[in-house]
């Protein structure tokens, strides 16, 4: 997606060669118009499978989940990562380690909102070690739902995330792949 690519190269900050930092857009601060347009290719991509649920990720993956949810019409659900006094119900659940805060933490999803017959797609704002996404699919397995694929805004296409997920037989679709983060620089895949 050429535009987010333009984004990318004009307001991403390389922190180091595993890190980007795109806060000003996208996961601290939020392009709404930007994240309308991602919104719109997840669901060009994705049109015509059946997608009942969108399942991603608290905190970065809600709001382009929330966009592409809007454009295909089915509800977003987010994993919850921290216990809360209205998460009573009965939870699925699945040990995710964050890239970011560099800490295990136990994600959550009610049995109330995914059933055997959901159709999901996955969507996330980063893939990087694939650790996010995959916590999701033992979620959604758990509750017998099928995996149509994923929608990942920025894939680090150096890291192992795609090739796990790719293994594993599931589509992956990125709107940036990044090849390398060098010399303050990034290099995408095409
Ligand atoms: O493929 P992975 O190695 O799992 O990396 C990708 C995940 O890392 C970030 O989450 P993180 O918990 O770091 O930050 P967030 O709270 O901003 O979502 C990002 O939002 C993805 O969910
Ligand atoms: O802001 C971010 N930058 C990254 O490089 C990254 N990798 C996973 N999650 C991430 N979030």
């Amino acid at each position: 997606m050429e535009q987010l690519k333009e984004k990318i190269r004009s307001e991403g900050i390389v922190l180091s060669d595993k890190v980007l930092k795109v806060d000003a857009f996208l996961n601290h601060q939020i392009d709404p118009q930007l994240m309308q347009q991602i919104g719109r290719e997840f669901a060009r991509r994705y049109q015509g499978q059946g997608i009942t649920k969108i399942v991603t990720i608290e905190a970065s993956g809600i709001a382009p989940a929330v966009m592409a949810g809007l454009e295909l019409g089915v509800p977003v659900i987010f994993a919850r990562k921290h216990q809360s006094l209205t998460l009573t119900d009965h939870l699925l659940t699945a040990s995710v380690y964050s890239f970011t805060k560099q800490v295990e933490s136990t994600i959550a999803i009610s049995t109330n909102h995914l059933s055997p017959s959901d159709r999901v797609l996955i969507i996330d704002d980063f893939l990087a070690n694939g650790k996010a996404a995959k916590g999701l699919i033992t979620i959604i397995e758990q509750a017998g739902a099928s995996i149509v694929g994923l929608g990942i805004v920025i894939e680090k296409s150096f890291q192992a995330g795609r090739q796990e997920l790719e293994a594993l037989g599931l589509r992956v679709e990125s709107l940036a792949r990044v090849q390398a983060l060098q010399d303050g620089q990034v290099h995408f895949v095409d």
